[in-house]
């Protein structure tokens, strides 16, 4: 009886899956979530909408399973934090998403620590992690409860617990990244100093139990969603490397045992606690992917993500784009930024515009990649893709060109629950290695660079000029 209700709690939607360890995937269940975009860069959720998109989908999937079920997994959105009374669980604000920018001021006074945060953390002063947001909140909207991310708001709803998991606390900025535990000059440096923060609890251990879901069920696996889908992608062995292209895009290598600090501007986090071991991981994000495709939408551009790849042409005749509509992450660390588009003439049409989007995810990617292969020391020999967009094959050639490597597709529309289930099983059988949960896989499509090299170092040499200059503007110190 190992049948495991996963569930992947993302910003876009909510999605449930019932996996068993013969059958494989039995069940799935999907809830949308509609984030409000606010004017001055604030990106909001109802956080009621994301915990009945977590009971309705995580009840559909098992009641379509039909089975019993053995352990709940949870899979959180890592840095989206709200307000609520710990003791009714009441939310007392809206959940503040990752990609908000308003704690922008809270990092900008605390600059000259920023060498120094970075080097306790393994992340970057940036509004993008937890602790600016949770500042933010506290000096905007209340003083009152407790301050935690979506993850222990949740669990706290399903088993009445007070705990969050050891990767998302690293996504914090106030974990000591070393020993993985809160740091209390972080939390003061922060003005959290006074702040309930929850028990940190390995990725495969048995955190309380629910009924939420009809039958009485542990709930273990707790982790973040990019992490679940590197041990999903079976991304276990140091330098292996894996890009989910979702909301956003986020390219995350495991660095094993060892927590670099990377010296090219990525971020390094805890990939999982499990086995009383913490492996690490360095990581590299692309805010705006299945967002920025969706602004294409918007604007009327394309009528669905399906209609792309008919409509690209093979060349964008020199339109080159750097999709930064929620600013540059790493290694530009740019909140401000703003996206761009270049080398526009009369005769541009819609479908070039596109395909310069898509080129743009493509570049920043591979950007990424060769930042990771200079904090591992060697190269990325290939990357492994998983999330909605792997459907577009426009994307992944550009992807397996500019980068130069083949892109391997992983065969699952559900890395990130398939991983936080691979936990949850490590956490009722402690014999099982997380190897043996996990399983091989075998890419449904291979992606072969199909650019000479000279012509794929011209294009992001062009672009990372493109890049250097949105990062220029958005800098404002
Ligand atoms: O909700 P997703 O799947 O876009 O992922 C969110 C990221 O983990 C934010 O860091």
């Amino acid at each position: 009886m190992t049948a495991i209700l996963a569930i992947d709690q993302g910003t876009s939607g909510t999605k449930a899956i019932v996996v068993d360890p013969e059958e494989g995937t039995v069940a799935i269940a999907e809830e949308t979530i509609r984030p409000t975009y606010l004017p001055g860069g604030g990106v909001e959720q109802n956080p009621y909408e994301l915990l009945d998109s977590v009971l309705n989908a995580g009840r559909r999937a098992v009641s379509a399973a039909d089975r019993p079920i053995a352990a709940v997994a949870l899979a959180n959105q890592g840095e989206t934090v709200l307000a609520w009374d710990p003791a009714t669980g009441t939310p007392l604000t809206q959940a503040i998403v990752w990609q908000d920018r308003r704690a922008e001021s809270v990092c900008t006074e605390l600059t000259e620590h920023a060498q120094s945060i970075a080097q306790r953390t393994g992340l970057v002063l940036d509004p993008y992690f937890s602790a600016p947001k949770m500042a933010w909140l506290r000096r905007n909207l209340t003083r009152d409860g407790v301050v935690t991310t979506t993850d222990t708001w949740l669990v706290h709803h399903l088993t009445g617990e007070f705990v969050t998991d050891a990767s998302t606390a690293s996504r914090s900025l106030l974990l000591d990244l070393d020993t993985a535990a809160w740091d209390p000059q972080l939390l003061d440096l922060f003005g959290l100093g006074t702040e309930r923060l929850p028990r940190i609890a390995a990725c495969d251990e048995i955190v309380g139990t629910t009924r939420a879901f009809g039958q009485e069920m542990p709930v273990a696996g707790l982790i973040v969603d990019q992490q679940a889908a590197l041990v999903a992608e079976g991304c276990l062995e140091p330098g292996t490397a894996k890009c989910t292209y979702g909301t956003g895009a986020f390219l995350l290598a495991n660095t094993g045992l060892n927590p670099v600090r990377s010296s090219a501007g990525l971020t390094t986090s805890v990939a999982w606690q499990a086995a009383g071991q913490t492996p690490y991981c360095v990581d590299g994000q692309v805010y705006t992917v299945a967002s920025a495709v969706r602004w294409l939408q918007d604007l009327g551009l394309i009528q669905a993500a399906t209609d792309m790849d008919a409509l690209v042409p093979a060349d964008a005749e020199g339109v080159l784009c750097v999709p930064a509509f929620a600013g540059l992450a790493a290694p530009w660390w740019a909140p401000e930024a703003t996206a761009s588009f270049t080398g526009m003439t009369l005769a541009t049409r819609r479908e070039h515009l596109v395909l310069a989007v898509l080129q743009g995810i493509a570049a920043q990617v591979a950007e990424l990649g060769a930042l990771v292969a200079h904090d591992l020391g060697r190269p990325l020999t290939r990357l492994r893709a998983d999330g909605g967009l792997t459907n577009s094959a426009a994307l992944m050639q550009a992807q397996a060109d500019i980068a130069q490597i083949p892109v391997d597709i992983y065969p699952y529309a559900h890395a990130t629950p398939l991983g936080a289930a691979a936990l949850a099983r490590c956490a009722l059988d402690p014999a099982l290695s997380l190897k043996e949960a996990v399983g091989d896989w075998q890419p449904t499509t291979v992606y072969e660079p199909r650019w000479s090299a000279d012509r794929a170092e011209e294009f992001r040499t062009t672009w990372a000029q493109a890049a250097k200059a949105c990062a220029a503007k958005g800098d404002h110190s």
